[in-house]
């Protein structure tokens, strides 16, 4: 850096040249800066006065580094905000925000102990700026939650916030807004102090217009331009008009092609300027009656300030000979200081903002108990809901039998024996079934089928009008039994078969109950029971019992799933909302990283997850008898690192999305696909070869595998499919994490 740039560097806090910021694109694309050039002198106020919209915030937010520029330079402290160089942001620079920034369910004395911590203040100092700032600003006690204060109490809070740390550059969207005249007299006596006593420079802007008499210097903007930048005192005099409104208007006037107005003031609230009329100039001759800070260069010889400090601001003010409603050009912006940014650059996270940003979670999750047990207990909730309701066998389920064997004239009674003798086998056979089947007799079995059609039954069981006889004769004729006599001997069932799994069980059932039927026959006339079984049996299995409960099947699914997911939405929903409503602009602009506030998450939700994963553990291996053959060491792990998976696609969510709609709608709509091709519900060997691929690559498909093998085979790390899932964790938590960062460092996030 050669000295001439280096001393450009330091007279000026902020230089903007030829700034231009659009939105949008296409045919939605609006300019909001156009060539915009500022020029704001180290240790001044610089007052920055213009309509609602023509891009006051846009600028500010421009200096602060929250925005970038489509082109243009922009040089704040002598760099560019951003640079590794500038500690912009960071605590060089107090922000206050147009809208609160800060969390209701803080107190107020929490609010500046967390910007204590973010900006690693002693504790000492932290107290004494509290009880400072809070008799400046005539805030309420310390201990009142922000979110119970009044609008005006909020911002002034908002604007304690901003004065904290006291930076070298203060930059304030408005902060007098809503503030008692008296009050804001004293915010502007405090303002002046810290430019003329502490070299501090401060950017304002302000609807009072004429409260911006106080300031060094104004810019007028309109449209994305600075229509002029000069001391009041000159824009007065060079204007020779009586209020800085009537000076304003007149620039507008001109701005338009009309060159001259009526030397009366202007109607309040022209060009739709949101001038405030109580902030006329009653509100400025009650700062002139003061007598202490009316103008820069009349201040009373009593007042508390440092004479020197005035002498040189006001010399080098004089130095700017510039005509009124030229808007500076110069100095220029030293470009050899400007560099490229790195986004892939990294700095380590502090220890102190991470401690800051991971107390302030805790506070916020302490602060709503109601939620913290509602987050602690939901999975577990979930976990039970789903063992009292799946998995179970159907029971109570009506089945219509057409018994046409029985005699109407005896009154349809179903008698039978246990001996060994073919008499009314199909009442005989009806005893074996299980009794989750309710046999409904009908006469006919055309009323029955009527019946399965309204939704009565949900099958009928016909048995023909010779179905004993006909069944003895094909035992009897073996292999040469005829078609007739086959289909007469048969047991005729249709069922409704829309519900799948009722069709199965009752099928099972009816298919068992003719096993046991037909044993206990064979057995009565002493032959062996098992002669006519079916030749395929099925033996004891090599792992789990025969007829695993699905509940069983299920449950290394459920637990993994409910875990992912809770952990998705808690941390996107989190970061999001704190984007939306908290502290998030501020804390970026006192230089907290997006790192430090994506880890201060993780640890926060890791400590939910962890009480979370114990209790689903006790609802489903304690309570509901799951049982956990393996290590339930390793299950715990694997738990975990697919909860880890779930808060790393959550934080990738968040970082994408610019809200809660998006983001939760995000969230729901990668539930569906992963749970389906996870195999969660339906084995992944059903599925096309391709699509097979794809579901083995999913975060959720080979832990699940995992955690089944270890519940239900007792294996362990050195199983292939054991470690796949463990191994397949790790790979989507760095590739997320990753992820993030790359978002992160090529976005910049706004509340
Ligand atoms: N993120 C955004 N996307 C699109 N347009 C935006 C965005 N932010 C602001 N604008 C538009 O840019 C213009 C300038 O907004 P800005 O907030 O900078 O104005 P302002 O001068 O600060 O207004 P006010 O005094 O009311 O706060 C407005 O028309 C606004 O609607």
């Amino acid at each position: 850096m050669n000295d001439a740039s280096a001393g450009v560097s330091v007279e000026y806090g902020v230089l903007v040249r030829n700034a231009i910021k659009t939105y949008g694109v296409g045919s939605r694309k609006s300019i909001i800066l156009e060539n915009l050039n500022m020029t704001v002198k180290k240790g001044s106020i610089y007052g920055l006065l213009g309509a609602s919209g023509c891009g006051k915030t846009t600028l500010l937010s421009c200096l602060v580094g929250r925005r970038s520029l489509n082109s243009g330079d922009v040089q704040v402290l002598g760099h560019e905000p951003g640079s590794p160089e500038s500690g912009i942001p960071g605590p060089r620079i107090g922000y206050m925000p147009q809208e609160l920034a800060l969390y209701g369910h803080f107190t107020i004395r929490e609010t500046l102990i967390y910007f204590g911590r973010i900006y690693n203040l002693r504790t000492e100092f932290v107290n004494s700026q509290v009880e400072f700032l809070s008799k400046l600003l005539d805030l309420p006690a310390s201990d009142r939650y922000v979110g119970t204060l009044s609008g005006g109490q909020q911002r002034r809070m908002s604007f304690a916030a901003a004065l904290f740390h006291e930076p070298e550059l203060l930059i304030l969207d408005e902060p007098t807004v809503g503030v008692d005249p008296v009050l804001r007299h004293s915010i502007w006596e405090h303002l002046i102090r810290q430019s003329v006593e502490h070299g501090r420079t401060v950017i304002v802007t302000t609807h009072y217009i004429e409260e911006a008499r106080q300031a060094n210097t104004i810019g007028m903007m309109r449209s994305g331009r600075l229509l002029t930048e000069e001391s009041p005192e000159n824009l007065l005099r060079d204007y020779n008009l009586p209020s800085l409104e009537n000076v304003f208007l007149k620039l507008c006037m001109k701005d338009e092609g009309k060159n001259e107005i009526q030397q009366q003031p202007p109607a309040l609230g022209h060009d739709n300027m949101a001038f405030d009329q109580s902030a006329s100039q009653s509100d400025v001759s009650e700062v002139g009656i003061d007598g202490r800070y009316t103008r820069n260069d009349q201040r009373s010889p009593t007042s508390p300030v440092d004479f020197s400090a005035i002498t040189q601001f006001d010399s080098a003010m004089n130095n700017n000979n510039e005509s009124p409603a030229k808007v500076s050009s110069s100095p220029v912006i030293n470009f050899a200081s400007k560099r490229s940014r790195n986004p892939f650059r990294m700095t380590l996270p502090s220890r102190h903002r991470l401690s800051a940003l991971i107390l302030k979670n805790y506070l916020l999750i302490f602060r709503n108990l109601g939620i913290l047990g509602f987050l602690y207990f939901l999975p577990a909730f979930q976990a039970a809901v789903f063992n009292v309701t799946l998995g179970h066998e159907p029971f109570g389920l009506r089945m219509g039998i057409v018994n046409d064997e029985l005699n109407p004239s005896e009154g349809r009674v179903c008698n039978y024996t246990t001996e060994c003798t073919y008499s009314m086998l199909s009442c005989r056979y009806l005893r074996f079934l299980k009794d989750n089947i309710i046999q409904i007799p009908f006469d006919n079995y055309s009323e029955a089928l009527e019946a399965g059609k309204r939704n009565d039954v949900w099958g009928v069981i016909h048995f023909g009008h010779n179905f004993t006889e006909e069944f003895e004769i094909r035992r009897e004729s073996g292999d040469s039994a005829t078609y007739d006599t086959i289909l007469r001997s048969q047991i005729n069932v249709r069922m409704d078969s829309t519900n799948q799994q009722i069709d199965v069980f009752i099928e099972k059932w009816l298919i068992e109950g003719f096993g046991d039927f037909f044993r206990d026959l064979m057995k009565s006339c002493g032959h062996e029971p098992d002669a006519s079984n079916f030749p395929l049996e099925f033996m004891d299995p090599v792992y789990g019992q025969k007829d695993t409960p699905y509940t069983e099947f299920m449950a290394p699914g459920l637990i993994i799933s409910i875990i992912y997911f809770m952990a998705v939405s808690l941390t996107a929903g989190a970061f999001v909302a704190e984007r939306k409503q908290g502290l998030l602009d501020r804390s970026l602009v006192a230089g907290v990283q997006m790192v430090e506030i994506l880890m201060g998450y993780l640890v926060n939700q890791l400590s939910v997850m962890v009480g979370q994963i114990a209790l689903v553990f006790i609802i489903m291996l304690w309570f509901f008898a799951v049982p956990c053959h393996g290590s339930m060491v390793l299950a715990i792990l694997i738990t975990f690192l697919q909860g880890l998976v779930g808060m790393c696609f959550g934080l990738l969510i968040a970082t994408v999305c610019e809200n809660e709609i998006s983001a939760l709608s995000l969230s729901m709509a990668s539930f569906l696909p992963l749970v389906v091709t996870s195999g969660i519900a339906w084995p992944i060997e059903g599925m096309s070869f391709y699509l097979r691929t794809i579901s083995y690559s999913m975060p959720m498909t080979y832990p699940i595998e995992s955690l089944r093998c270890i519940f239900s085979k007792g294996w362990g790390l050195s199983e292939v499919d054991v470690y796949a899932g463990f191994g397949i964790s790790i790979i989507w938590i760095l590739g997320l994490l990753i992820g993030c960062l790359i978002v992160v460092r090529f976005r910049k996030y706004s509340s």
